[in-house]
Order: C-alpha cells, then structure tokens, then sequence
C-alpha cells in the first residue's frame, strides 16, 4: 500500500472532487459517515457519554458529522467546538449549522481554559480539532486541552490524525498532541504513524478507503510503502517444476564463538526452512558436534581457531554469504572479517556482530559488495550511524548512509522498515512475541536463503521481513507471544509461504 504526503492527499481530494463531480461536503459526509459506521458497530447503541472535540477546519468538519449521525442514531453526544482561529472553513460552517438542526442546541463553544470540560475517564472521546491541516505550533491553550484530555484516561479515537501531530515532527513535551486509543485515518496512513515514537500518540490504527481518486492515486509516485500480503504476493516467485537443489542457491553462514553457537545454528535452519538449496556453516571449531547435531541438512566447516573465528577459509562458491550471529567482536574475528570482505565479493547479509565489527572499523564499510543487506537491532544502529534526534532525524541518516554506501538498511523494531536510497519499505507482520532472544538470527536466514533463491537483495530484505513477521503472527495464534521462541518461527516459515496465497474469509485490514 502505498504511503502518501499529505499534499498529495490534500491533492487527491482536490481531484476526487472534480473528477466524481462531488462537492467537498459530499466528501466529508462519505468519509465521516464511514467513520460513524465504525464506530457505532463497536458501540452499537450504548449509552455512554460521547464528546467531540471539533476544531474550526474539515476535520472539525468531519467532527460535527460523525456527531450529527451518532446523534441521530439515539447517542449522548456533547460536541465542543475549539475555538483556535475564526477562518473557519467553509464545510466546517456548513456542518455546524446541521448539527445544530438535529441537537436544538449550538455546539459549545471553547475559547480558553475557562471553558474546558470535565472528562471522566468513563467519557468516549472523538478528538477532531486538527487533521493534516496542522501547519505551526498550538497556541498555549489549545495546547493546555490537548493535555488535559489526555489526563483524562477516557478512550479516545483520533480522526484522520491525533490533533497536535504533525506529519513530520515527532510530538514532545512541548509539542503535544492526542494520545489517541484508536486512530481513524483516511485512505492512506501516514509514515509518522509507523515511527516507534509515534506509537503511543496513535494506538490501534485503522485506515479507511474513502474513495480517493483510483486513478490519481496509482499514477502518483511515492517513495513510501506498506508491506502487507498483497504486496507481499507480487514478490513471490514460484518453484519450478523438476528443481534441482542447485537451482536454489548454496548459502554460506559464518558466525558463532563460545556459548554463542545457537545463534548461527539458528540462522542456518531458517535458511534452510526458507528454501536454499544448500547450506555450509563456517564456526569456530568448538561448534562442530553442536552444529552437526542440531542441524544435519547443513555442512559445517570450521576455523583452525576453538572458540572464535580467526581465520575464514573455504574452498566452495556460495552465491550468497551472511556474516556475524554471535560472532564477537575481538581482534581476531575483526581481521578474519576484513580478509573475508576483501577476498569475497559475493552478495552478503550482515547481522550482530558484523555490524558492531563495522562500526568499530568503519573504513570497512567501503568494501562491502553493493547492496549488501545490513540487519541491525537499535543499539548496533547506533553505533553504526551515531545518535538521533528522534525517528525522523533517523529515517534521514539512514537513507544517506544507505546512499552514501549503496547498502540496504533492515532497521529492525515493531514496523522494520527496509530503506534503500530514499525508498522506504514498511513491515506490517509482527508482534510483540517476537522479541526473544534469536529472532534476529532467524530473520538474517531468511533474508540469506531469498538471496541464495535469485531473489534481487532488495526484495529479498523486503519479503524476508515480512515472511519472518507472518510467521510470527501465525505462531502466536498458536502459542502465545509468551510461549513463542525463535526456533519455533525458523521451523515454522513454511507456513508464511502457505498463508500468502490461502483465501481470506475477510479481506485483511491494516
Ligand atoms: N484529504 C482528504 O481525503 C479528506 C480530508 N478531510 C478532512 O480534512 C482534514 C484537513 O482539513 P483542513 O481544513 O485542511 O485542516 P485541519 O482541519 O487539520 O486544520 C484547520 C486549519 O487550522 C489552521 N491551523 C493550522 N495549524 C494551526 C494552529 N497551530 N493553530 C491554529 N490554526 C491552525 C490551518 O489554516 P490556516 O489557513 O490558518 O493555516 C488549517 O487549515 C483532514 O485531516 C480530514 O480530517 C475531509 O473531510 C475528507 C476528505
Ligand atoms: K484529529
């Protein structure tokens, strides 16, 4: 699914308008009556105080609409209207006039903190003051509400976006915003909502089609996408009939030292769960009888070294290698790393350990192969790009990394996000089950084994990530996020693949 900016939202909207030959109002009364429809098959019917927060705009707009419908379906509905400026738009007025026909009664009207109302935390509140539109920062006031109603505890479902949130600043202490419950967005979600900052301002998100433009909204460009199965679908490519193992690619995984051999044991089984021809293991010596016992599909190879890699040596040809499971990071390995990035140019995936041996040595990183994949958790991510501001100023230094090295960057978190250049890739698959110990090794066998499969690197971290998270979801279904080890999603990718073409009973949501 493609992720717009809001001017090109903004735009869509304008084209939709012409194009359907629809008025604005119609518009507004299409997306909030959906909204409405949501929310009164989760309410249906209960009495329990509603209050709408409606700002002076179209999302004020949507606001006193969804407050007009939910009236007339027999709710207790207070609709406020927050007073920040008088250009109130015109479908605003329109609407406000409507409602007033339906409740006998004006909306109350806030201009200051005087006027704010209790909110109990039993109150269900509809929070539209701001939606894109948002373009400098609240007024004091405005700013003190935005506060107060997140004191509150009550429920709060955002429209469109949490009042306060800007696309593209992260909300702060003295840049707040609605902590919403739920937020109801419309037809494209927006990046901000997948930044791991942003996730307590967003809470549940739903994304509603309202109609835009088909036409407009396929030709537009975008350098943003939401990875779900139906995009997930389209990278899939299909075994042949009579394959041979050698059709599938040979991979080659060196990692492991010391009571950290699970770790490339891990990665090796999910390479071969993901559907690579052949696997070689290279490990320190110590971790031959291991290997060969919890992995038997595998041939394993070791360092002259006991417990840690010292000297990488191998007589075969894989067509793809990935470098650093539980690998370490001393001297030694440090230099059999550097001999192996110079004497090798095949594709690679670097986890773990690689990526901290690259972010010690970083004139390493310019021997890299192009578009070699780098899989990094948080904390190695920072040590490889140095601090961030926040999640944006983060987006920014990965894709100038990313361009300055030509390399993919997995920045693995709830929404791993896939960036190569200016392109970002967004996960959907995942839960919380997932972070456990491992999970990341079997993740780098995944996207080793696509590689392996003549997937290009790209595609390869894209599908790999989502194959991994859906996975994951499966298996939570099964077991728990508790009970869910990292074993038991590289055992279990095969029913990712299985999942990717079995027929909803619903189409699947965001
Ligand atoms: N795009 C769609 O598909 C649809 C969108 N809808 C809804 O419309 C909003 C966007 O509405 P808009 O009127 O453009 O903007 P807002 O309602 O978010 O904001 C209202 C105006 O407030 C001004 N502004 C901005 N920042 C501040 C501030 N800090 N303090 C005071 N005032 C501020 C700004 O106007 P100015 O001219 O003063 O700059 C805003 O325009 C969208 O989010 C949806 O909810 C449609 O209903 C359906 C289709
Ligand atoms: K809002």
């Amino acid at each position: 699914m493609k992720i717009f900016d809001i001017e090109q939202l903004a735009k869509a909207d304008k084209v939709t308008i012409e194009k359907q030959e629809i008025s604005s109002t119609e518009l507004m009364e299409r997306a909030a009556t959906l909204v409405f429809n949501d929310i009164h098959s989760k309410l249906n019917g209960a009495q329990i105080p509603i209050k709408i927060f409606c700002g002076i705009g179209n999302n004020g707009g949507d606001g006193l609409v969804i407050g007009r419908l939910l009236l007339e379906h027999g709710y207790q509905v207070i609709a406020y209207v927050v007073n920040y400026s008088n250009k109130r738009s015109q479908d605003f007025l329109l609407n406000y006039d409507r409602i007033k026909e339906v409740s006998n009664n004006w909306p109350s009207s806030i201009k200051g903190e005087d006027d704010f109302p209790e909110i109990s935390e039993k109150d269900f509140i509809i929070d539209a003051m701001f939606g894109i539109g948002l373009n400098r920062p609240l007024e004091d006031w405005v700013g003190k509400l935005v506060r107060h109603i997140n004191r509150s505890k009550a429920f709060i479902v955002a429209i469109d976006m949490p009042s306060g949130m800007f696309a593209d600043k992260m909300p702060n202490e003295k840049r707040p915003a609605i902590k919403a419950n739920v937020t109801i967005t419309f037809q494209s979600p927006k990046l901000i909502f997948f930044l791991p900052q942003a996730a307590e301002y967003i809470g549940d998100l739903q994304v509603i089609d309202i109609g835009l433009d088909r036409e407009y909204l396929a030709k537009t460009a975008v350098n943003k996408q939401l990875i779900n199965k139906p995009e997930a679908q389209l990278l899939y490519k299909p075994r042949i009939n009579f394959a041979h193992k050698g059709d599938y690619g040979h991979a080659l995984i060196i990692g492991g030292s010391y009571g950290k051999i699970g770790s490339i044991s891990l990665t090796a089984k999910a390479t071969l769960k993901t559907g690579a021809g052949m696997v070689t293991i290279f490990s320190p010596k110590c971790g031959y009888q291991i290997l060969q016992s919890t992995v038997p599909e595998a041939m394993v190879l070791t360092d002259e070294n006991e417990e840690t890699l010292s000297n990488i040596e191998f007589d075969l040809s894989p067509d793809v290698i990935c470098f650093g499971m539980g690998a370490g990071t001393s001297k030694e390995t440090t230099a059999a790393f550097k001999d192996l990035l110079i004497n090798t140019k095949k594709p690679m995936v670097i986890d773990a350990d690689g990526i901290n041996i690259l972010s010690k040595e970083k004139e390493l990183i310019k021997e890299l192969p192009e578009n070699t994949v780098l899989t990094p958790h948080p904390g190695e991510l920072e040590r490889l790009i140095g601090k961030w501001k926040d999640d944006f100023d983060k987006l920014y230094k990965v894709k100038k990394f990313s361009k300055e090295h030509k390399l993919i960057v997995v920045i693995k978190g709830a929404h791993t996000i896939i960036v190569f250049n200016d392109d970002l890739y967004i996960n959907n698959t995942g839960n919380p089950g997932m972070a456990t110990a491992g999970s990341g090794d079997v993740l780098s066998g995944v996207i080793t084994s696509l590689i392996s499969q003549k997937y290009e690197p790209l595609i390869a971290a894209v599908f790999g990530v989502y194959l991994h998270g859906k996975t994951g979801d499966i298996l939570a279904e099964e077991m728990s996020y508790e009970g869910l080890i990292a074993g038991d999603i590289a055992d279990n990718i095969g029913k990712s693949f299985l999942d990717l073409f079995k027929k909803e009973m619903q189409s699947e949501g965001n």
